[in-house]
């Protein structure tokens, strides 16, 4: 498979590695000083493109893919608003797009088990629920888009939460998602239900960036050929 990079950052590098590995061909490695690449003539090589950028810059390399009508993997997080825009846009071009806020099989894993938790929770509303994640000081998003899709599948089904905020909030019905940016943590997200008798807590810690970065290769060989607008949970058979 002949991969264009899109960032060339932590996670593009790490991309590369396994993807090299896998006998995959990275053709082009796009950074902020060669957005040039970013044309039919070069995208359009590729058999899939894979997007890590930034939150300002997602957008516009998506729209450029699809341009070049190369399937896009996207995991650049802090866009969420402009990704339905994206997702109509997917269809006019008969593109192929598949966004995850999380490509690592845990966190998809974890996901699954966030949402059982949730709707057992949402009869006991003696539990107050809160978040916590922590990532490098690097990190430009805050929340993480881990804990965006955490925090709204919890919200679907625990309905005494009706928003959350990025803060510490002693309103009962607003979900408190504190953020902690500490080096050199790759990413963890903790969940805990807490109540006068007893708490439960679920924790999801990343060792590394290897997951990530595995999830979207395989994500990438899943979306080569294929057309519409996909999630982690089609991969993964979810
Ligand atoms: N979904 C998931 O599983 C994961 C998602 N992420 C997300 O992925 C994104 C990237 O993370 P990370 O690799 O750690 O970030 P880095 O800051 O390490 O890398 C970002 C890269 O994007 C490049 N870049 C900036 N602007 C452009 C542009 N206009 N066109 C092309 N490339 C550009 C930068 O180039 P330069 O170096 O020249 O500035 C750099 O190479 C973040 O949003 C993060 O939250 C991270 C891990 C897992
Ligand atoms: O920026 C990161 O590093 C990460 N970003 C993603 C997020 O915002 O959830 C995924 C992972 O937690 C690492």
């Amino acid at each position: 498979m002949k991969i264009a990079l899109i960032g060339y950052g932590k996670m593009g590098k790490a991309i590369d590695a396994i993807a090299t590995a896998k006998g995959h061909e990275v053709i082009l490695r796009i950074d902020a000083d060669s957005q040039h690449l970013l044309e039919k003539e070069q995208l359009g090589q590729a058999d899939v493109a894979i997007e890590f950028t930034t939150p300002e810059t997602a957008y516009h390399n998506v729209l450029k893919c699809f341009e070049a009508k190369v399937p896009v993997v996207c995991g650049t997080t802090g866009w969420l608003e402009k990704l339905p825009a994206v997702k109509e846009l997917c269809s006019k071009y008969q593109g192929g797009f598949l966004h995850a806020t999380n490509f690592s099989i845990g966190v998809n894993i974890f996901f699954e088990v966030n949402k059982k938790l949730a709707d057992l929770m949402a009869a006991q509303p003696q539990y107050n629920v809160w978040m916590e994640e922590i990532h490098h000081t690097q990190k430009k998003d805050a929340p993480s888009g881990t804990a965006i899709t955490l925090a709204e599948q919890l919200l679907g089904a625990v309905t005494r939460k009706t928003n959350w905020v990025n803060a510490s909030s002693e309103q009962p019905e607003t979900l408190s998602i504190i953020s902690k940016r500490i080096d050199p943590a790759p990413g963890t997200h903790t969940i805990t239900y807490t109540s006068a008798i007893d708490d439960i807590t679920i924790t999801h810690t990343a060792h590394s960036r290897e997951g990530f970065a595995a999830g979207a290769v395989t994500a990438a060989e899943w979306l080569t050929g294929r057309q519409g607008v996909f999630s982690m949970r089609d991969v993964l058979n979810l």
